[in-house]
């Protein structure tokens, strides 16, 4: 028996055609939803991300805005960029596109950004909302990969779930969400400095590997009929390795391909924020 595929590219296609049913009820009302992205640098995997991100916007109806400054930018140009997209009324929500060049400090471009134009969910205060319980755009990722379960049946409700790797995009945010009434799992972090992984990989029902390393998940840790959903992103020779071992789809009862699983997912989900924040701002 090999394992069902977590189809995140079908996914992410099914609530991009939603999405723009969404876009259409708020351009019914006057109001046309915007995404603004900044791109600090010439690195071609960033400029890349950057673009699917505005093609995605394309399909659905949503405007983009987009900012680019030359890798020589001074932390205060991208400020100013921040403070541009802050006053801008066209811009329902926004990324800085991450990692910013060597050089520049991003932790106060984030915190300079309007915590209600936040589209990654990764601003203080919308983790701050997120642990207070309080409503917020959540974090791209972790959502994409709760939606992914969800919309193929995989039990979320009381199931053990093992977080790999404790990065704040996936593994430190992640918790948050699945612990939720709402979601109702038990969330095991673990990291580099967890003594017996595979003890704890043993006895999980739902696996998230986000660690960024490569096959680090080994079939022989998986427990039959477990769901595994690969994060990780590393190369070699031009193409995605996972942190989930091939040999893993002979024992798990799903599994997220990787491409084609939670990355579209995580752009999907940046879509969705931008429709939520237009709906929250319209009193939808
Ligand atoms: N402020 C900020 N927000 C981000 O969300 C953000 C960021 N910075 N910096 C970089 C990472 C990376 N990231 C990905 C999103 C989609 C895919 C994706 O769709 N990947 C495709 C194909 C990838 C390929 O073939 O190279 C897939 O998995 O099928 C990958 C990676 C968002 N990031």
């Amino acid at each position: 028996m090999t394992a069902q595929i977590l189809d995140g590219k079908a996914t992410a296609a099914a609530i991009k055609s939603e999405l723009s049913v969404r876009v259409a009820a708020l351009k019914e009302r006057g109001i046309v939803p915007g995404l603004g992205t900044v791109l600090v640098g010439d690195d071609p995997g960033s400029r890349w991300y950057v673009n699917g991100k505005h093609k995605d916007c394309a399909e659905v109806g949503i405007a983009s805005i987009q900012r680019e400054l030359p890798a020589t930018a001074t932390q205060q140009d991208v400020e100013d960029v921040v403070r541009e997209l802050n006053a801008d009324p066209a811009c329902t929500g926004y990324i800085v596109q991450l990692p910013l060049p060597k050089g520049l400090d991003q932790n106060p471009v984030l915190e300079l950004m309007d915590p209600d134009k936040d589209a990654d969910g990764l601003h203080p205060t919308s983790l701050g909302r997120l642990a207070l319980g309080i409503q917020g755009p959540l974090p791209c990722t972790p959502l994409g990969i709760v939606e992914l379960l969800r919309r193929h049946g995989v039990e979320i409700n009381g199931a053990e779930v093992v977080v790999l790797g404790r990065g704040v995009t996936v593994g430190r945010s992640i918790g948050l969400l699945l612990t939720r009434k709402s979601e109702n799992a038990t969330v095991t972090l673990c990291h580099t400095g967890t003594r017996d992984l595979g003890y704890h990989l043993r006895k999980a029902d739902i696996v998230i590997a986000a660690a960024g390393v490569p096959h680090l998940v080994k079939p022989e840790d998986v427990k039959p009929g477990a769901a595994v959903l690969d994060v990780g992103v590393s190369r070699s020779e031009g193409k995605i390795v996972g942190d989930v071992h091939p040999g893993v789809a002979e024992v798990a009862g799903w599994i997220s391909p990787n491409p084609g699983g939670v990355g579209p997912m995580t752009r999907a989900m940046l879509l969705n924020n931008i429709v939520e924040a237009a709906e929250r701002r319209a009193g939808i």
